[in-house]
């Protein structure tokens, strides 16, 4: 149990924080695509990002740590730079048995399972307890319909499972009897489904259009994913108002790049200065990015308040009323779940509370959130109600408790949140942030203890 500080008055701190684990993990797997080694610096240094790197390698890249990042970014804390050799194409690869640790990961377990066929015969997937509980069907699904052998226990329909490869590998020819060469993925469930096979498709051994299946959520991440491949040279076409895209076979390059700091969890250091008043400068927020923690500088507007984007980065300097102004207010963050924890910390501590719809799909996340979110809300007395596919907070978070956070970063960074208004919150697991962000319990006590 962690005893989350409270905060007595305004808060003025600049907090540096590492790189966004979506573009540490995109950026990995396309230098490990590559045609020639690269250098990535500003890498975020978490589990998340460790597993990716140890799955790839399990395919044949190799990762070697730079010892000095470049100086733009020395006051960085938590990122690393590495020279990545990509992935040989020699068929010496499928000789060995892989096994692939997807831990709690939504990236490595859906993006290393479409990447799986094109570099090894078999490939065993396994993860955390909580991982097995996290939506994959459809896109094994996907792949199985293309012809390539799953092999899934009876029950449940995720973790643990092995992957094999093309069909033509094993019996030539046997492309012309696949149903045909596009890859539908129902991704109503996660973008993720959507983005590894778009992050895979460059290397398909044809030409393939991925098609995508029901409404969309995560649309920024969608948008990266081809900013990113873009960024590498992959040869493909939007089909319009299709949600598909057609890849030819092509050769990718990564070049040398710095990752933007992770906007998504610059979100609980943003809300302390929502919740006090007073100023938290982010340094390097990009002027232009495809992150969806970008969207904190305009619900944090809606929320009463202002920001300055700098070259100094993004200051934020909140509004004196937050935890008295009694504006109704109800968000849809259907393109922008990732930040829905953080947000619901910030509308239970208003006395109007506040609704967030649309998050369905955070259901299937690292926990049931909405559930996770109900209960804890109840616990700090809050009044809380939840449907499919939204979260309607009525009344606030009223005294402390023992926050469980259920394997979930974001549910230990809502606590933290609450805390700093509520006194008597104490966390469970609070070393959970260690998915995204390890030094969290730093960073946290030094913008409590109002360190610069
Ligand atoms: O592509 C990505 O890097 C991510 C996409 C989103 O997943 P979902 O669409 O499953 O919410 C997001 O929540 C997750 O944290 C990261
Ligand atoms: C849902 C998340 O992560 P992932 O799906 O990549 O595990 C998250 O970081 O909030």
């Amino acid at each position: 149990m962690w005893s989350a500080p409270t905060l007595s008055s305004s808060v003025s701190a600049t907090v540096n924080l590492p790189g966004s684990k979506s573009l540490t993990n995109r950026a990995f797997i396309l230098a490990a695509l590559s045609e020639k080694p690269t250098e990535v610096h500003g890498c975020l240094e978490a589990r998340d990002t460790m597993l990716m790197r140890q799955g790839l390698t399990v395919f044949g890249a190799r990762f070697e740590q730079l010892s000095t990042s470049p100086t733009s970014l020395s006051a960085f804390t938590g990122n690393s730079s590495w020279q990545i050799t990509p992935i040989p194409k020699s068929s010496e690869n499928f000789e060995n048995p892989a096994e692939i640790d997807c831990g709690l990961s939504g990236n490595v377990m859906r993006f290393l399972t479409a990447l799986a066929p094109i570099f090894k015969a078999k490939t065993y997937f396994y993860g955390d307890q909580g991982a097995a509980k996290r939506p994959q069907l459809p896109l094994l699904d996907a792949l199985s319909k293309y012809g390539i052998c799953i092999d899934l226990p009876p029950t449940p329909d995720s973790l643990p499972f092995t992957i094999g490869t093309f069909p033509h590998q094993e019996e030539p020819h046997s492309f012309q009897q696949s149903e045909s060469k596009t890859l539908s993925v129902d991704s109503s469930q996660s973008s993720q489904f959507l983005s590894a096979l778009l992050l895979a498709a460059s290397r398909w051994p044809e030409p393939v259009t991925i098609r995508a299946l029901g409404k969309l959520p995560s649309l920024p991440h969608i948008q990266m994913t081809l900013e990113n491949l873009k960024e590498c040279g992959a040869s493909f076409q939007e089909r319009e108002n299709e949600n598909a895209w057609s890849f030819e076979p092509c050769p990718l390059q990564l070049t040398e790049t710095t990752i933007e700091p992770d906007l998504s969890n610059a979100g609980p250091f943003l809300a302390a200065a929502m919740i006090k008043g007073g100023q938290i400068t982010i340094p390097n927020w990009p002027s232009k990015t495809t992150q969806a923690g970008d969207y904190w500088r305009e619900l944090l507007t809606k929320l009463g308040a202002s920001y300055e984007l700098s070259d100094a980065g993004l200051t934020l300097t909140g509004p004196n009323d937050f935890l008295t102004n009694r504006t109704e207010h109800h968000f849809d963050l259907g393109d922008y779940g990732e930040l829905a924890p953080t947000l619901a910390a910030l509308l239970a501590l208003r006395p109007t509370g506040g609704t967030i719809t649309n998050i369905g799909h955070l259901r299937g996340h690292e926990t049931d959130r909405l559930a996770a979110l109900e209960t804890e809300i109840k616990r700090l007395g809050g009044k809380v109600s939840t449907t499919e596919n939204s979260l309607i907070i009525t009344s606030p978070v009223t005294h402390g408790a023992k926050v469980q956070t259920y394997h979930d970063h974001r549910m230990a960074t809502f606590g933290a949140i609450i805390g700093l208004a509520i006194p008597g919150i104490e966390i469970e697991n609070v070393e959970t942030t260690n998915k995204t962000l390890p030094n969290f319990v730093d960073l946290w006590q030094k913008v409590a203890r109002q360190e610069d």
